[in-house]
């Protein structure tokens, strides 16, 4: 007789995440578990509460309710544990412009404790094809190159988790095809969990392995791209957030 299957270890896990505004619930009741090396997609139109969720998930926003588990930790509890073992980067957020590149990733190579920080900083500038950005000036950069950039940051520390808020947006279509095969390998080699949030769906099918959509802040659809196209009966996971986005449902 065959072992029966092990299941997957959950490395982050929110239940009943809520959070208000003036009396307006960005983020009602979420509830999802990230598995140790997948890659979870949260979609959802402008102010479903993708970045709320990811705020929460940095300790930069307190929920109104609910609780946050990563690594087996009370995330309240334990936040610089949970953040030590984690990374984020968003094409929103910008490094200290003042700063060289490689000034920058020396940095954050120290705030990390990163061993052998320059050989570190070095092969991350390779990986993502920009060690010629090592000596510029990080404000001086432009939008696509700081977003490389911050994913080397974003990788420095070797995360177990990594939260990834639109690592694409700002990329031309060659350069965002090249970082979403490089962010699938690194993935793939260190089983990284990651939480991603795109408004690119071509993005999504090729990244995730499973996505929820949220409409003002709660789930409306949990799967793989593929199921979640087959139960909306369109034709593409495009189709299916536009469907969202005006109706509020996957199913008509
Ligand atoms: N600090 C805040 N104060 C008041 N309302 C807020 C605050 N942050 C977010 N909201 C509201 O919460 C809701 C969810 O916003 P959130 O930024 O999480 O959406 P999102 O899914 O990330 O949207 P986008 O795709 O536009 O980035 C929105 O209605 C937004 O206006």
């Amino acid at each position: 007789m065959s072992a029966p299957a092990s299941s997957p270890e959950i490395l982050l896990e929110a239940r009943d995440l809520t959070r208000e505004f003036d009396g307006v619930k960005a983020l009602d009741s979420f509830n999802f578990q990230l598995h140790r090396g997948e890659v979870l997609g949260l979609l959802g139109a402008n102010g479903a509460g993708k970045t709320t969720t990811m705020n929460m998930l940095l300790g930069l926003t307190t929920p109104t309710s609910g609780t946050i588990e990563a690594f087996g930790m009370d995330f309240q509890k334990h936040r610089i544990d949970v953040l030590k073992r984690s990374n984020f980067s968003s094409a929103y957020t910008a490094l200290p412009g003042n700063l060289r590149v490689w000034q920058n990733l020396l940095v954050f190579s120290k705030l990390y404790g990163v061993k052998n920080a320059k050989q570190k900083i070095d092969s991350l500038l390779e990986l993502f094809e920009i060690p010629d950005l090592r000596t510029r000036v990080t404000g001086q950069l432009s939008a696509g190159e700081s977003t490389r950039v911050n994913l080397c940051k974003a990788l420095l520390n070797d995360p177990e988790l990594l939260l990834l808020d639109e690592p694409t947006a700002s990329l031309d279509p060659d350069i965002a095809d090249k970082v979403r095969k490089t962010i699938r390998k690194v993935q793939a080699e260190r089983r990284i969990s990651i939480l991603y949030t795109s408004h690119n769906m071509r993005d999504i099918e090729e990244v995730c392995d499973r996505v929820i959509f949220l409409h003002k802040g709660k789930v409306v659809a949990e799967g793989t791209p593929s199921d979640i196209v087959k139960r909306s009966q369109t034709n593409s996971l495009e189709d299916v957030f536009i469907k969202i986005a005006r109706s509020g449902e996957i199913e008509d």
